[in-house]
């Protein structure tokens, strides 16, 4: 990454690499035995629908990206492919089929949708014992009481990032810049289950500067490069990029400066191949446990005790 670069700089201040391609990839062989395993034993394979509404670009590679996963995991993906100008109706009547469908373990229904289409009544219209993604209100409610529950794969992942690196965040002070539905404010749930003292700063707040100075744990999740810069990292902090930003040139990047963060870090995800690949795994992990399948993990996951 850094080959262009004096040795002697790297050798310094390079930061390690959370690195979400290899993380991603052990957990995905471990769902994929657990999955053999009870295939063998003459369980049922899962089952993950995967409902895409529209064509949008983006979507469709993520998409392309979640089948290529069911593949490896041993997952039965259903697509289904719906016209942009699908009715709210009619989603809702997949979506009823879906849940009275025993052959489907896990419902994906991708985001966002087009404008004639409710994503609040979609997604509370999954059976919560379906929803995949966690972003159904109980499964939201669950997380945030510290019940058994499916849980967002974004933040989800995060924690399995760390933890496969072996990570421990009890104490530290960690900061979750944004505060999304799907990720900045279960990301913060997460953070503080595991018991690290969170700060979540947002589109309001004035200070934030000051917040990620504090950090040892920065998770940025702004969605847009520059909002948090590089010398504000505190020296030896952990950094975790959620940001995708397409170029202009087509290619994907982060939301902070990898290669100036990285001169502070002391561990720090890249985009491409850090969170991205682990909201996937986390994705075959959860359909693997909405079919009732224990998947043996490989790492300790964070005590949220
Ligand atoms: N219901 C729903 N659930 C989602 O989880 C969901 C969604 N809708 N809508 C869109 C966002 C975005 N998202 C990504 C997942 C993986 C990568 C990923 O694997 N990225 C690769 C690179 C991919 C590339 O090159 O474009 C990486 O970061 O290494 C990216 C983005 C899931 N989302």
């Amino acid at each position: 990454m850094n080959s262009n670069k004096p040795a002697t700089t790297q050798a310094a201040h390079s930061a390690r690499i959370l690195d979400g391609n290899a993380a991603s990839a052990a957990v995905i062989e471990r769902v994929h035995d657990s999955i053999e395993r009870h295939v063998a034993a003459g369980g049922r394979r899962p089952g993950l629908a995967v409902v895409l509404v529209g064509a949008d670009p983006a979507s469709q590679i993520y998409v392309r990206a979640k089948r290529r996963d069911c593949e490896r995991a041993g997952i039965e993906a259903r697509d289904f492919d719906l016209d942009a100008s699908t009715s709210q109706e009619t989603l809702l009547d997949l979506i009823q089929q879906l849940n009275d469908d025993p052959a489907i373990d896990g419902i994906l229904v991708q985001l966002p949708l087009p404008a004639q289409i409710d994503e609040v009544a979609v997604t509370n219209s999954i059976d919560a014992d379906k929803d995949v993604d966690g972003f159904h209100a109980f499964n939201v409610g669950r997380l945030a009481l510290r019940q058994p529950g499916l849980r967002p794969c974004t933040p989800r992942g995060v924690m399995a990032l760390l933890s496969f690196h072996g990570l421990e965040i009890r104490s530290k002070h960690a900061i979750v810049v944004g505060a999304s539905n799907i990720v900045g404010r279960p990301m913060s749930l997460e953070l503080l289950l595991a018991g690290a003292t969170t700060t979540v700063t947002h589109r309001f707040t004035h200070d934030l500067e000051d917040h990620v100075r504090q950090a040892d744990v920065v998770v940025c999740a702004v969605g847009k490069p520059g909002v948090v810069r590089p010398e504000w990292i505190q020296p030896g902090a952990i950094v975790v990029d959620v940001g995708i930003n397409r170029m202009a040139d087509g290619r994907i990047t982060g939301d902070i400066d990898f290669e100036a963060a990285s001169q502070r870090a002391a561990w720090i995800s890249p985009v491409p191949g850090g969170v991205g690949p682990m909201t996937r795994a986390m994705l075959m992990l959860n359909t693997a446990e909405a079919a009732g399948l224990q998947v043996e993990l490989p790492y300790h996951p964070h005590s949220t005790g």
